[in-house]
């Protein structure tokens, strides 16, 4: 294959339906349309700068000029009356697997009192994996019928587990019980509307986080830690109205910063922040923003209030050097920069989300990935450099179940425009293109199904794609191909590549695709190899 190249960020819009949530009024939790709402879209893009006096804080702020003249105005006043307050210094974000029940809650919380001196704002998700279970239960109202939406296992299971956690942290039901009447009520909607639209599954999932953080809240306060909750769509996360996989907007940072703000300088309580959800901008209806989208809340919120430190927590002693489902003695991985740790999210791990590095990055403020089982464990540190002298192989990272397709052009060599025609294709399907491999007359490329909320290209999709791009090429379709994505050092590339291959050949597995991305500014490289997914059983199992 000549002249292989690799475009990793190459993104099409992804196609939405039209939602009939506004003809659905139990669903409609807020009708509000977000009052700033202009200025999310005519940014200015002019920057304001505050500092806390002591630590090394510049808030920016991209805002409109009102926005922002009342922002510093704000500012200037809590100054004055603040010098010697002490102010938010980190943001602290625990997953679902760090909450998995009241056990767990207690842990955290004693982690977060440990650590109560970095006064922190904290993030959390949903407890356990209360999202799947929310989203199967949607899955299985659109069809059971009104009468048997109440008896879905998984809304029992959802119940089960959130008032078992109330009881056993010695709180009040009531912290949780309209959240869990309201959400049976959806169900019951979407049951007799049988259909379950974008939009309506964002506002079903945000019910898990909305109940983690409150009984969160609720038990700090109950030992005696001031706390406050606090729901993103409230307090200023305006995002786009890309229900599912919503974007944040610039106009999130001085609002988030503005109302946390505020509310710590007048009465200091521990902010317990929703992570993953936000507000879309135009509709006002809750967004979501990808799944695992909580890593991005937090690194927003870091950026927003231009923090010392974004920590992580997950159930992991940081980012690994692999999968640990694949490889069990997989290591800890003690420096990363945003690019590398962004491009591992990027194909596939599981462990931080892809955008997540974006804020922290901008901002420049270190991430560092911990274990909330294992609190002791250094984690890793990610900031914007680090040493490479000694890195070779950084991570690899496998995502399976990819689509592959080999196009080749019916015309002539040397035809100018098939590149841009074969990617209005795409972009007018709204299917998102992931690695590229381009020849004279051909192109080799995997799609990426994630921007498809949970699910995978279905296949009347990829028909449409292959009856389209048949029309002005030769296509092979080519499911169920794996990536094997190498993160590592781009001075010791050749050598990466060569000890990947040895392993490959002598494992008798060929490369159908090969592509590399390297980026002369931040010294690390991801080396692609597509392979077929027997071919990756082989490899594991070996
Ligand atoms: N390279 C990797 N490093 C660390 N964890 C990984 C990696 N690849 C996949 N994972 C998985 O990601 C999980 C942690 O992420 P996640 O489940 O999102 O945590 P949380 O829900 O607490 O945010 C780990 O349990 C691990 O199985
Ligand atoms: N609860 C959401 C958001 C999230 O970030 O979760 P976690 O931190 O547990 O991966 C999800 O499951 O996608």
């Amino acid at each position: 294959m000549a002249g292989s190249v690799h475009f990793s960020g190459v993104r099409t819009p992804l196609l939405i339906k039209k939602s009939c949530f506004s003809r659905f009024p139990s669903l409609s939790k807020s009708s509000n349309l977000i009052e700033f709402a202009a200025s999310a879209v005519s940014s200015s893009g002019l920057f304001a700068a505050f500092g806390d006096g002591c630590r090394r804080r510049v808030l920016r702020v991209g805002c409109k000029k009102g926005v922002e003249a009342v922002l510093r105005e704000e500012a200037s006043e809590n100054e004055s009356s603040d010098d010697n307050a002490e102010k938010l210094a980190c943001v602290m974000k625990f997953g679902g697997s760090s909450l998995a029940s009241a056990e767990r809650m207690r842990e955290v919380a004693d982690l977060v009192l440990q650590l109560r001196d970095e006064r922190p704002v904290i993030v959390l998700s949903a407890m356990g994996k209360t999202t799947n279970k929310l989203l199967l239960a949607g899955e299985k109202a659109v069809s059971c019928g009104v009468s048997n939406a109440s008896e879905i296992d998984e809304l029992s299971l959802v119940k089960e587990l959130h008032l078992r956690t109330v009881q056993e942290l010695g709180l009040d039901s009531s912290v949780i019980s309209g959240h869990l009447e309201e959400l049976e009520q959806l169900l019951k909607g979407i049951a007799m509307m049988k259909e379950l639209t974008l939009r309506t599954t964002d506002y079903l999932v945000s019910f898990g986080e909305c109940m983690s953080t409150r009984i969160f809240a609720a038990y700090l306060n109950k030992i005696g830690a001031k706390a406050r909750q606090y729901d993103a769509f409230d307090i200023g996360f305006i995002t786009t109205d890309d229900f599912t996989n919503a974007d944040i907007l610039e106009a999130t940072y001085p609002a988030v910063a503005k109302r946390l703000y505020n509310d710590w300088i007048n009465d200091p309580a521990i902010p317990i922040v929703t992570g993953f959800l936000g507000k879309g901008w135009k509709s006002g209806a809750v967004t979501t923003l990808g799944r695992g989208g909580s890593d991005l809340t937090a690194t927003a919120i870091g950026r927003a209030l231009g923090l010392q430190e974004i920590q992580v927590w997950k159930d992991v002693d940081g980012v690994l050097t692999c999968d640990p489902s694949i490889y069990p003695r997989a290591l800890p991985v003690p420096y990363l920069t945003f690019d590398e740790a962004a491009e591992l999210a990027y194909f596939g791990a599981q462990v931080l989300h892809p955008q997540a590095m974006r804020p922290a990055r901008e901002s420049d403020i270190p991430v560092r990935v911990k274990n909330s089982y294992n609190p002791e464990a250094p984690g890793t540190l990610i900031n914007k450099t680090r040493d490479m002298s000694k890195a070779v192989l950084t991570s690899i990272v496998l995502k399976r179940n990819v689509t592959m397709l080999d196009i080749v052009s019916t015309r002539m060599l040397g035809q100018f425009g098939f590149l841009a025609k074969v990617f209005s294709i795409f972009e007018d399907l709204g299917i998102s293109v992931d690695v590229v491999a381009t020849s004279e007359v051909s192109i080799s490329l995997t799609l990426d199904p994630s921007k498809l909320w949970s699910r995978e290209l279905i296949q009347q999709e990829l028909d449409h794609v292959v009856e389209e791009l048949e029309k002005i090429a030769v296509v092979n379709l080519l499911q169920h191909r794996s990536i094997i994505s190498l993160i590592g050092n781009i001075q010791r590339s050749s050598l990466i590549l060569e000890k990947a291959f040895n392993v490959l050949r002598t494992n008798g597995v060929n490369v159908q695709m090969i592509s590399q991305g390297a980026s002369k500014v931040c010294s690390s490289c991801s080396c692609l190899l597509i392979i077929s997914l027997d071919d990756i059983i082989l490899l594991s199992s070996d």
